[in-house]
């Protein structure tokens, strides 16, 4: 049974008996061997109201190739970043990014890093960086006019000036956001475990629209013991947490869901610290 480790004040365990494979408390979590989760719920839901502005961005559905085929991703993506050197490449396809501009992204970028500074400190946790240094909304809405859109001076990756593990918090560099259409809409098993984002990336996604199951499960089970799983349920305004050895231990999915009509929009904030375009 699972029993995760709390990491958050108060040192509450959650009862296996209550909460098996569900996490529906806020706070950090330790899933196993430094693969920390944070849940909060509801935390930025005053950005609910961002959601149109969302669902007007520049969508592209996008092909991929998985296992040798090329295939339509079963979702749209839009992609943002400090500069345009930040692009981000996986299975066959190259993102390049857009400016972060003054809009709903800049300003849920910004929530973002101060939410996750404040809970990070909250629980003694390292990564409670400066909530506000590096790129930030309003450097971008003050640099207005430079290489389309893009500011002068913070492009080439390693946000915050942090170490190229990730983890160290600050500012967000690029951002991934992904829009579910209806239930039928999902993302695989996978992790976001690419070389750009360092050995232990920390990765903050934020949900609005409707409501959708995220799964985790251990990416391999120890000594022949079953995978451990676990779901958390999201909503507008929740925040989820990714860090340490969480890519590397866990894979995470988004599943179908029959019944869901509405939009769900997620962003994925991330922190490229070894640019593709420096290779
Ligand atoms: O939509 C989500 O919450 C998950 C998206 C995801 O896993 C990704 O963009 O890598
Ligand atoms: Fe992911």
């Amino acid at each position: 049974m699972a029993e995760w480790r709390m990491l958050a004040l108060p040192p509450v365990l959650l009862a296996p008996s209550v909460v098996p494979n569900a996490i529906t408390r806020a706070g950090f979590y330790d899933l196993t061997q430094g693969s920390i989760l944070g849940y909060f719920p509801r935390a930025l839901e005053q950005l609910a109201k961002l959601l149109p502005a969302l669902l007007a961005l520049p969508w592209e559905q996008r092909e991929v190739v998985v296992m040798g085929r090329r295939v339509q991703q079963p979702r749209q993506i839009c992609y943002f970043a400090d500069s345009p050197t930040l692009t981000y490449t996986y299975s066959g396809l190259t993102l390049s990014p857009l400016p972060w501009g003054s809009g709903a992204v800049a300003q849920i970028k910004e929530a973002v890093e101060r939410l996750v500074a404040s809970e990070s400190a909250a629980a003694g946790l390292p990564g409670a960086g400066n909530p506000s240094s590096g790129a930030s909304a309003s450097d971008c809405a003050g640099s207005q006019g430079t290489d389309a859109g893009f500011s002068d001076d913070n492009g080439g990756g390693g946000g915050g000036g942090e170490g190229a593990s990730s983890s160290g918090g600050g500012a967000f560099n690029s951002c991934l956001l992904n829009l579910y259409e209806d239930g039928s809409r999902y993302v695989g098993w996978h992790r976001d475990d690419d070389k750009v984002f360092g050995s232990e990336p920390e990765i903050v996604s934020v949900s609005f629209g409707a409501t959708r199951d995220f799964h985790l499960r251990e990416a391999a089970a120890g000594g022949g013991a079953a995978r451990r799983r676990l779901c958390v349920r999201l909503s507008p305004g929740d925040v989820l947490v990714m860090r340490g050895a969480l890519q590397r231990r866990w894979q995470h999915a988004l599943p179908k869901r029959a019944g869901v009509d509405g939009p769900r929009v997620s962003l994925t904030f991330r922190r490229i610290v070894a640019p593709e375009a420096a290779r």
